[in-house]
């Protein structure tokens, strides 16, 4: 010690030197204690002290290792981090299952979510990153041909989903573009994609110069009518034609513009509360996880929404319907005021004798059926379900269940009915009121298949009104004379709707059409305007989201003339 104390001359600012090794400190702290070390020569270190020294300190080395490993072997396994965050995750695996296996991204996303555990802010974040993706699908494939200068279908699909989430990030929720980007280029590592992501970096990065307005107006330069309709609101073009038609046949031409903006609004989450089962204000407020819900509050709705227009309806204003007790036992649903109207003016319009028998004859997956056997129950009619799935004839008895008496449900296909013999169910005139809620395109329900509207095709038209004619046809030889038909779709398409009608009027000379606009005037909470020219001659109602909130469902009652 003193020897060392003694070097440390140090104490005129060279301590570091040779004493290195032994502490420092120690070797100077001796050196300010003690003054009259000063001058002292230190020993020189033989070379069997330099080798003890030079063991200990490997010693102390090799311990100080074994250590730290030690410790680190004790800690939990980190879990490595995630190279693209959770939500886009979700979103990106919804879309490819959508755009690559036919998948319904409303099925699949829930499930997605649950299985990834989001919640709250999070899970609403990867809904609207899906849904808003998959909605404005078409446009977005223009501004990334614009950007890349190639054509989509020269794009490999996973790369190409990768970056029409990427345009819906930057152009559609307007995120900051280095989170949109980085994380992009991310997922298309993360998709095997490693050799495209470079393609990625810079189409995106050319998207995100530009605001969302520029690259409309360059997705639109050269384009104008319904096709300039169709880009700006990401419809296909032949549906934007469909749903000209359909406004024009209901004097409501000049709204086309609204109608397409409001499909592509997510609409609220509309109850009905089942007559007779449970009351509407034992529905509201009645969650065991805070869900607000609200009797059409007007406050609450979307600008292009204006009121509640079913009598039973509630509106959602947040949180899980299904947490509602009512909801979860069945005196409650998830159900589109239109549809509730739908099934009113057939349960409604008219007043009820006791024992009349009502046919559901495409019922799956059941939302109209409970309602309508709720409507027979309190008013003393019987009701029979019929769907021609067995999977979906399933979904039916669940949502019947909720019944104290649930009406049978046959396994079938709907033009049997009226074909059978006298006397048996499916013979002629067995049924007093007949709801046939026909399979359709469904396109007055876009706002709630995000994908739908870029699935369909024109073919898919022509081969359902085939179908929906001799349904109906079925139907109206199950009626009794006297008796009454709602014939219903979720879409507004001419081919679907009033060709239809016309084509069964034609061929059935004991039909009439019933003034359906009359008939949903008392049932409504509000006039719907149904027939903005005064047109008396239009007996067919048709919804609007853009006017009525609802989806676009026609309704059409209609009639047998009674036996003379
Ligand atoms: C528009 S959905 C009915 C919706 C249902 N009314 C509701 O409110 O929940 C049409 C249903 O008709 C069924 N369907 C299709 N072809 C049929 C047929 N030939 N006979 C009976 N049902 C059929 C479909 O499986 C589908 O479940």
């Amino acid at each position: 010690m003193s020897g060392a104390g003694g070097r440390s001359g140090g104490a005129n600012g060279r301590s570091g030197g040779a004493g290195r090794g032994r502490g420092g400190a120690e070797r100077s702290g001796g050196a300010n204690r003690s003054g009259g070390d000063r001058g002292r020569r230190a020993p020189r270190e033989s070379a069997d002290d330099r080798e003890a020294r030079s063991a200990r300190e490997e010693r102390r080395e090799r311990a100080d290792r074994d250590r730290r490993r030690a410790e680190r072997a004790a800690e939990p396994p980190r879990p490595p981090r995630p190279r693209v965050t959770l939500p886009r995750q979700v979103a990106y695996d919804v879309i490819r299952a959508v755009t690559a296996d036919d998948a319904y991204a409303n099925l699949l996303l829930p499930s997605r979510i649950a299985e990834a555990g989001l919640t709250g802010r999070d899970a609403g974040f990867a809904t609207e990153l899906a849904y808003g993706t998959l909605r404005r699908l078409g446009y977005y494939d223009r501004v990334i041909e614009l950007a890349a200068g190639r054509e989509t279908d020269r794009i490999d699909p996973p790369v190409l989903d990768v970056l029409r989430l990427g345009a819906h990030q930057l152009l559609g929720m307007e995120l900051a573009p280095h989170a949109a980007v980085d994380e992009s280029v991310e997922l298309t590592r993360a998709a095997g994609a490693k050799n495209a992501s470079g393609f990625v970096n810079g189409v995106l990065r050319t998207i995100a110069r530009d605001d969302a307005a520029i690259w409309l107006r360059r997705a639109t330069a050269h384009v104008d009518g319904d096709a300039l309709l169709a880009v700006e609101h990401a419809h296909p073009l032949w549906v934007v034609e469909a749903l000209r038609a359909a406004l024009a046949a209901s004097g409501r031409e000049a709204e086309l513009a609204e109608l397409l903006a409001a499909d592509n609004v997510p609409p609220r989450v509309n109850l009905v509360a089942l007559p007779g089962l449970v009351e509407p204000t034992e529905v509201v407020g009645a969650s065991t996880d805070g869900a607000a819900l609200r009797a059409g509050a007007a406050a609450d709705i979307h600008p292009a929404e204006i009121d509640r227009v079913s009598p039973l309806g509630l509106v959602a204003a947040s949180g899980d319907p299904a947490a509602i007790p009512a909801v979860a036992d069945g005196r409650a649903r998830v159900q589109d005021q239109g549809s509730q109207l739908a099934a009113l003016a057939l349960s409604r319009s008219r007043p009820v004798e006791p024992g009349e028998r009502w046919l559901d004859v495409c019922a799956g997956p059941g939302g109209k059926a409970a309602l309508l056997a709720a409507e027979a129950a309190r008013t003393g009619a019987t009701l029979l379900a019929n769907e021609l799935v067995p999977a979906r004839a399933g979904l039916v008895r669940r949502a019947l269940d909720a019944l104290p008496e649930p009406p049978e449900v046959l396994e079938g296909d709907g033009r049997r009915f009226g074909s059978g013999p006298a006397g048996s169910i499916t013979g002629p005139e067995q049924f007093d009121r007949i709801l046939l809620d026909a399979p359709c395109t469904g396109l007055g329900a876009l706002r709630r298949r995000p994908e739908a509207r870029w699935r369909k095709h024109p073919d898919d038209v022509a081969e359902l009104a085939v179908l929906q004619g001799e349904l109906l046809d079925a139907a109206v030889t199950a009626l009794r004379p006297g008796g009454l038909i709602a014939y219903v779709t979720c879409s507004p398409h001419l081919a679907e709707t009033r060709e239809v009608v016309a084509g069964a009027l034609a061929r059935h000379p004991e039909l009439r059409a019933v003034d359906t606009p009359a008939a949903l005037a008392p049932i409504a909470t509000r006039d719907l305007e149904l027939t903005p020219d005064g047109d008396a001659a239009d007996t067919a109602a048709q919804l609007w989201p853009h006017r009525h909130g609802t989806d676009a469902m026609f309704i059409q009652l209609l009639t047998r003339t009674p036996a003379e």
